[in-house]
């Protein structure tokens, strides 16, 4: 008695028994019970350390020991107890899942939106079929049957990918946009390890995905789905090497978590946090989530809202959502280019003021001179420097001729163009035709802004102009400092009096007056880098050759091995082995990566990577008639391909399927259709039993809820209590079954607790009363 409440509270999980006035813990409860827990759990745990030190345990007794031994942590029971996402307990809790299952209707809320729209986007198996890089995409990865297609369907309370109990049903990845306006995209990727599927084609895909896994930009996210029936397998742990290698961000889910007691899984999750504290790129902890159950899914809806797109851009007071990443990234980019084209302007406006108030001030100081310019004529004599002359001047007794001057610069604009030329004319009375022969002899001769040079003298001189045409007009001559240097080359032509008019050209001068802001010029790249059409890549990286599926990371080395760290990993090749290595990883690969089927024996038997363990029963036909072994459907009936006529042979049809399972249909109202026949009724109630008038119910919510969701919602569903007492029925009338088969079944039992094994008329009477769907695991076996 005593015992049996122990059992039934260790079963039920409850924190608060367990915890707070705990078996474990002490304090509340009985002391006997207190004593009882603590020295099973010490009794398990020297077994655990026992196991441990023996070298010759198996790793995979070692793990179940540990487990046995391990003590789950509160808060994970105490989550486990609050969403009910283990294993139902309790009849209470079968009765509110079942009801919930069936009645209440299944719009979650995700991405901020009531049951999101989920919709094909891509299936790729090359680079080439990838999608464009819009959308945060968050993989679905794990080994084959783990419930990858089946998560993403139950997140968005659609069925649109496809899920089967056999592996390798996704053979290719599946990328689906979820919401309206989309905002996440959901990539189901084909799983690894045993898969109903040819080998060439499983590399195929294994390959691609771990490319797809490396190489995507927008990958935001990898969810690792493990079998919460199964727990970490090595297959497992390579693909989290991988991940962390590559710096992808993973997190790991625990499907499935609806078949596991609460207390195995709260000790499986521990042990997991326990084994995966250590990588780095892990970003949250486990989740346990029980897809088809549609318990645990909350949190894992909110983990994954924060990773949708959707980004304000306020402009000129508008706020705009954009849904895209190409498009934020646009707008990021032009925000950028806007800011980097006004930091420009700003500086250019700067130096144009700078030189400005640079000109004006050369304006005013050639203005000065300019007013002055008689008197400086006429007190310079030839063969001085402007300023000696000046030194000159002051000594200069009054009435002595002045000399006369050879080359005066001096900065004009083209305002006083006008006054020069006359003046020029006054002093030299054939000026105007010589400057006219000049411009014609040399007409493109560059003049510079805001400066003028002019040169007196009594002959033209041809080799002087040569020269001068040779030597360029000074850029600047009053603010640079290599220019100081032509300004005396200008003196020395000077000293050997080869005296030239050179016509100010105003023309020119206004062509040339724009500032040239050379520096502003930024060397555009040749190739302008833009986002590349299809594909975005990380990095430009070239595909792995077919055959590599090893590099040096992933063996162990000798100083890992010392370690004690990646001991699932091949070991690395030796001198004297390094030609078998390739083979060598190739065959642990293929062993490590097949997984262990829950209930496909008999496919895993018959897989090429395994060796068959039990030899298929043969089949009455086969004994009777030699069937052929490959039967293709042919023109001529069922027969074998002949090797030689390969291509010859024309083939109508396809291998038939695997059968990978027989399931026997006992129930004979199922397998006649009776129940469930289509004849239509039209009454809308009257007459009807429960089952009749709800599964009436149910197809016209069926039928309705695509387009006509409002007529739903006025409707009212099956009241709860009405639920309960036909639930009720049920179970009294299946356990009034189950009493009745015993006792008719009386010495037939096969000795197991009352499994009949009846024979003839009474087998059909039974097969025909009991429901196919409350059968006992026993009545689906093989062979029964
Ligand atoms: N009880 C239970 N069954 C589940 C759960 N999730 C998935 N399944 C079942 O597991 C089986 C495989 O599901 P899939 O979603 O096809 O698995 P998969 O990982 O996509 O498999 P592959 O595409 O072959 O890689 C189906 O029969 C599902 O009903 C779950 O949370 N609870
Ligand atoms: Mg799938």
């Amino acid at each position: 008695m005593f015992l049996a409440s122990a059992v039934r509270v260790l079963r039920a999980g409850v924190p608060a028994r367990l915890h707070g006035a705990g078996a474990v813990h002490g304090g509340g409860g009985s002391s006997a019970q207190r004593r009882w827990t603590s020295s099973v759990v010490r009794r398990r745990r020297r077994a655990y350390y026992k196991a441990m030190a023996d070298p010759t345990t198996s790793p995979v007794k070692l793990q179940r020991l540990r487990e046995r031994a391990a003590r789950p942590q509160y808060e994970l029971l105490r989550y486990l107890a609050e969403t009910k996402v283990a294993r139902v307990q309790t009849q209470e809790d079968r009765k509110k899942l079942w009801y919930d299952l069936r009645y209440n209707r299944y719009a979650p809320l995700f991405l901020n939106q009531i049951k999101p729209r989920m919709k094909l986007w891509a299936a790729a198996l090359h680079e080439s079929q990838l999608p464009l890089a819009r959308l945060p995409e968050i993989a679905m990865c794990g080994r084959s049957n783990s419930g990858k297609s089946t998560l993403v369907n139950y997140l968005c309370g659609q069925y649109c990918a496809s899920m089967r109990r056999a592996p390798g049903s996704t053979t290719e990845l599946y990328f689906w946009k979820v919401g309206r306006p989309a905002q996440l995209c959901l990539v189901d990727l084909p799983g690894y390890g045993f898969a109903e599927a040819p080998d060439e084609k499983r590399l195929q895909w294994t390959e691609f995905t771990l490319w797809y896994i490396r190489a995507r930009k927008n990958l935001k996210r990898v969810l690792l789905l493990i079998d919460g029936r199964q727990g970490i397998k090595p297959a497992d742990r390579e693909m989290i090497s991988y991940l962390e290698r590559h710096n992808v961000p993973w997190q790991i889910i625990v499907t499935k978590s609806d078949k596991v007691p609460g207390k195995t899984l709260a000790k499986r999750i521990t042990i997991m946090k326990e084994d995966l504290s250590q990588f780095r790129k892990m970003v949250r902890e486990p989740i346990p989530v029980a897809a088809v159950k549609r318990r645990g899914l909350e949190t894992l809806r909110e983990i994954l809202t924060e990773l949708k797109v959707a980004k304000e851009v306020v402009k000129d007071g508008i706020r705009t959502m954009v849904y895209d990443l190409l498009e934020q990234r646009r707008v990021r980019n032009r925000a950028k280019r806007q800011r980097r084209k006004d930091r420009k302007e700003a500086l250019k406006a700067e130096l144009e003021t700078k030189e400005s108030e640079t000109k004006e001030s050369e304006r005013a100081e050639s203005d000065a001179e300019a007013t002055n310019l008689h008197e400086i004529l006429n007190s310079w004599g030839p063969g001085q420097t402007p300023k000696a002359a000046e030194e000159d001047s002051s000594a200069a007794k009054p009435g002595e001729p002045k000399p006369a001057v050879p080359m005066v610069s001096i900065s004009l604009d083209d305002r006083d163009s006008q006054r020069v030329d006359g003046f020029m004319a006054s002093l030299f009375p054939d000026f105007r035709a010589f400057a006219a022969a000049t411009a014609s002899a040399a007409p493109a001769r560059v003049a510079q802004p805001g400066a003028a040079a002019v040169r007196f003298g009594a002959e033209p001189d041809a080799s002087a102009d040569e020269a001068l045409r040779e030597e360029p007009w000074p850029a600047d001559a009053h603010s640079d400092d290599d220019d100081d240097a032509r300004d005396d080359d200008s003196d020395d032509d000077a000293a050997d009096i080869t005296p030239t008019v050179q016509r100010f050209e105003p023309g020119l001068l206004a062509a040339e007056a724009k500032p040239k802001l050379q520096r502003f010029k930024t060397s555009k790249p040749s190739k302008i880098e833009r986002f590349p059409s299809r594909v975005s890549i990380l990095r430009p990286e070239p595909r792995p050759p077919g055959d590599i599926v090893y590099t040096e990371d992933d063996v162990m080395s000798p100083a890992d091995y010392a370690a004690g760290f990646r001991r699932w990993a091949p070991p690395s090749p030796s001198q004297a082995g390094t030609g078998h290595f390739m083979a060598q990883a190739r065959r642990r690969f293929e062993r490590e990566w097949s997984m262990e089927l829950e209930d496909v024996g008999l496919a895993r038997a018959g897989a090429p990577d395994v060796e068959p363990k039990l030899a298929p029963r043969p089949s009455r036909a086969s004994q009777s008639e030699e069937l052929p072994k490959m039967p293709f459907v042919h023109q001529k009936g069922l027969r074998p391909i002949p090797k030689d006529h390969r291509g010859k042979s024309r083939i109508l049809g396809r291998r038939p399927a695997k059968i990978l399972k027989t399931k026997r249909v006992l129930s004979a109202v199922k397998a006649l259709g009776l129940k469930y026949r289509t004849i239509r009724r039209r009454n809308l109630g009257r007459d009807l039993d429960w089952d009749e008038a709800k599964s009436k119910w149910m197809s016209w919510y069926e039928k309705n809820k695509k387009h006509r969701w409002r007529r739903i919602d006025l409707a009212d569903s099956p009241k709860k209590a009405d639920v309960d007492a036909v639930y009720e029925g049920h179970q009294a009338r299946r356990l009034q079954r189950q009493q009745k088969l015993r006792a008719r079944g009386g010495a037939g039992t096969d000795g197991r607790g009352g499994a009949p094994q009846l024979r003839g008329g009474r087998a059909r009477e039974a097969v025909a009363e009991v429901d196919e769907t409350r059968m006992p695991e026993w009545a689906y076996r093989e062979g029964r």
